[in-house]
């Protein structure tokens, strides 16, 4: 029998806007992926042959940049972070909007100048993006690698400022942080492996079902 075409779904906060999307574009999960309490990682769908995983958000980049997944649905900061070649981006799903900034203490903000920074510690998820960001204006960051609660950093002296998503502002407002620049702004996207794109003929018409399916929701 042919092999299952795979894609990869994170876990976290897309999933829930995600599920409509897949949904529209024909792919349906068995009941168990929804089921908080099964233990399941790898799920079958209504399509033969189009089988779910569920991983942790940073993962689905790499399940799918390794071909152990076609496809996958993966924020555009995931992206920016790894950079895989191996990854082809070619739908925008329009979902997961937020930005990624950097933030400091709202006493610090007051008067600090962004302008005047030679070197800077920064706590982040994001590493390679923050580097790139400063380097781009000459400026060496040092990063602090912690997977959350970022905002954390600057009260306990791990490092005055942090680079971290932002979407409504308030995990940074209830910790006395105030964004001072924006780096990117990030929705989710299709990822499509760049070989499976080529060589599974099953790769292609989703894709189109995907595109579809996001002018469809844009358009109601
Ligand atoms: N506040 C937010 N608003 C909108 N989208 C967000 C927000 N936070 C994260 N995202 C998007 O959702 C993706 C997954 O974030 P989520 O918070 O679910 O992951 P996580 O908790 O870091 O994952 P994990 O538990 O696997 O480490 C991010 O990569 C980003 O694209
Ligand atoms: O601007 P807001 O709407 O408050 O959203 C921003 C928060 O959302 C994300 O965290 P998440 O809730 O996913 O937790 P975690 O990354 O620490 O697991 C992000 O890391 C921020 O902490």
């Amino acid at each position: 029998m042919a092999q299952p075409l795979i894609i990869a779904v994170p876990k976290g906060r897309i999933l829930a806007e995600a599920l409509p999307l897949l949904a529209a574009a024909g792919i349906r999960p068995e009941p168990a992926f929804t089921d908080k309490d099964s233990r399941a990682l790898r799920f079958a769908t209504d399509v033969p042959g189009i089988e779910l995983i569920r991983v942790r958000a940073f993962d689905v980049a790499t399940f799918v940049a390794h071909g152990a997944a076609q496809l996958g649905i993966v924020g555009s900061d995931v992206l920016s972070e790894f950079g895989y070649s191996e990854l082809y981006a070619p739908v925008d799903l329009k979902i997961g909007h937020c930005r990624i900034s950097v933030a400091e203490p709202a006493a610090m903000a007051e008067s600090d100048d962004p302008r005047g920074w030679s070197h800077v510690r920064v706590a982040t998820k994001y590493p390679h993006i923050t580097s790139r960001h400063f380097a781009a204006r000459g400026v060496q960051a040092e990063c602090v690698k912690l997977n959350g609660a970022m905002e954390l950093a600057p009260t306990l002296g791990l490092a005055p400022r942090i680079v971290d998503l932002v979407s409504s502002g308030r995990t940074l407002k209830e910790n006395g942080l105030v964004e001072v620049e924006v780096i990117e702004e990030v929705t989710s996207r299709l990822v499509v492996n760049r070989a499976a794109m080529k060589t599974r003929a099953q790769v292609v018409p989703l894709v189109e079902a995907f595109r579809r399916a996001v002018a469809e929701k844009e358009a109601a």
